[in-house]
């Protein structure tokens, strides 16, 4: 629980102020949402954040591009099966590729695009019933925190977004000049942590 349970939520929520960075159009929207929910609020509690649709479909456009672990947990096949006319036998290791499913076309409209309106009009969801999108897993044993996780998401980031407003280091970087690198190994961490500037917001 503490491994799996912070990191996790941890690399999303800077995933997440990445593309809000890189996205500025996204990011105002975010904060004129945010602000006008809280609006005269000092104290945010869990309730008002049920809410932030917006933000909530740019927590799902995260972990569809940015799942904290993109190949989710080993397998292993207990009774022998075929997929796509493949043999699987018994006890052999099975590895999903969660991302690539997040990303196929097939499945996902200019798929590599941040894009959290694209969860307007759709009704997908990572909840272990679309597998085109399993950030969490599925089936018995997908992640038992996946409640916890969202709410400490989203609660972190709207507060973020409301108290402050972010800027980068640099006047002179631009948004596309983030790094988006990932470090290698099981968990899809940034390798260059963001490096942002937060200003008091002062009007609530
Ligand atoms: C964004 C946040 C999180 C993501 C993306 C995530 C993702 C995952 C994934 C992909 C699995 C493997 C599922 C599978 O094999 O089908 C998993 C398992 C697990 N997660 Fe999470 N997790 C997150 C947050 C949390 C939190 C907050 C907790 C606990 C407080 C937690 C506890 C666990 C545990 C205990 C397991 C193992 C379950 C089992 O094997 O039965 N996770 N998680």
């Amino acid at each position: 629980m503490f491994s799996g349970g912070t990191d996790t939520s941890a690399m999303t929520i800077e995933w997440a102020m990445t593309k809000l960075m890189r996205n500025p159009n996204v990011m105002e929207k975010a904060q004129k949402e945010v602000r006008e929910a809280f609006k005269g609020k000092n104290k945010i509690t869990e309730g008002d954040l049920q809410d932030l649709v917006y933000l909530k479909y740019i927590i799902k456009e995260t972990l569809r591009l940015h799942p904290p672990a993109p190949l989710l947990l080993p397998r292993e096949c207990r009774e022998h099966c075929q997929i796509d006319g493949y043999d699987i036998p018994v006890k052999t290791k099975v590895i999903v590729n969660a991302f690539a499913c997040a990303v196929d076309p097939e499945y996902w409209h200019d798929a590599e695009s941040f894009k959290p309106e694209r969860f307007d009009s759709s009704s997908v969801d990572f909840m272990g019933t679309n597998f085109e999108f399993v950030p969490f897993g599925s089936g018995r044993r997908m992640c038992p925190g996946i409640n916890f996780a969202l709410i400490s998401i989203e609660s972190a980031l709207a507060q973020m977004l409301y108290y402050f407003n972010w800027q980068l280091p640099s006047s002179k970087s631009s948004p596309t000049s983030i790094d988006m690198t990932e470090s290698d190994g099981g968990t899809a961490v940034k390798k260059i942590p963001l490096l942002v500037t937060p200003t008091l917001y002062s009007s609530f």
